[in-house]
């Protein structure tokens, strides 16, 4: 369970984050969606303990994140935009480091890790330095990293970027199971059709603010539209901006 209360977070005079309050339960996937610079990242670094709140609260099971960031880092897997590795190390060095900090038994982390790496097909490179890897494949080991704990709450920023579609579709599948676990996961993604497929309860976020929240139905009957998409580009006042942007696109060809 992860509760939001009035979070705000400032850099300097920008306000990032600006008096949010969500909550995810148990066995919910949350999905918080925004166009760039909505406020995203910062909130999902809150959440992981990597980045104080200006002010406001956030519990994540009962602990709060602030002020035990240790604590709640040991149950919760957080996956960052860009993956942020060591280079020089290869995958199954990190593993095994991670694997230690975290406290895993070596029988459970290697079962972990063989389970995963199958999974996400990435058994040739394990041996090869992390620096050399393509985008995807160092986000595969970023993903892989952060469940090998196998942590209570889960915190994916843009977690399927750079993913192929059969490992995009894999994460999907492993992504519904860590629910049916009772596992709580928020997640951020530009595809809302993925969004529209695998989360429960979505948060729209829009200049630091939540604007709208509840089930894709509840949205869509909300703001009387057909699509996520539709829904998502008139709460974010992009509809009209649209047209006219291609209107004047076409004039000037
Ligand atoms: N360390 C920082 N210092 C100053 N400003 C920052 C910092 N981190 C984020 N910001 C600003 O805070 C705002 C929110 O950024 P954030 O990265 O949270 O957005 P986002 O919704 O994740 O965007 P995107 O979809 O592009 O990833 C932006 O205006 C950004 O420039």
């Amino acid at each position: 369970m992860i509760e939001v209360e009035n979070l705000t977070k400032k850099f300097g005079d920008k306000i990032a984050v600006d008096g949010i309050s969500f909550h995810v339960h148990d066995g919910e996937i949350y999905g918080l969606l925004g166009p760039n610079g909505s406020g995203k990242s910062t909130t999902m670094k809150i959440l992981a303990g990597i980045l104080k709140p200006t002010t406001g609260k956030v519990l994540v099971e009962g602990i709060n994140v602030a002020k035990n960031p240790i604590e709640v880092k040991k149950i919760v897997g957080y996956v960052p935009e860009t993956p942020i590795l060591y280079e020089s190390l290869t995958p199954s060095e990190l593993f095994n480091f991670v694997g230690s900090i975290r406290g895993i038994p070596k029988d459970k982390l290697e079962e972990r890790v063989n389970y995963f790496v199958k999974a996400f097909g990435i058994e040739e490179y394990l041996e090869q330095f992390i620096g050399t890897l393509s985008f995807g494949t160092q986000q595969k080991v970023s993903l892989i990293t952060a469940l090998l704990h196998d942590p209570k709450v889960l915190i994916l920023d843009e977690a399927m970027n750079g993913l192929d579609p059969k490992s995009a579709r894999i994460l999907r599948e492993l992504l519904l199971e860590f629910k049916n676990e009772g596992k709580s996961i928020v997640f951020s993604t530009h595809i809302l059709s993925l969004a529209e497929v695998i989360c429960d309860r979505i948060g729209v976020i829009y200049q630091g603010k939540i604007i709208a929240e509840g089930t894709i139905e509840e949205l869509k009957e909300k703001a009387h539209e057909e699509s996520l998409e539709d829904v998502f580009l008139k709460l974010t006042e992009s509809k009209d901006e649209i047209v006219h942007i291609v209107q004047a696109l076409k004039e000037s060809l």
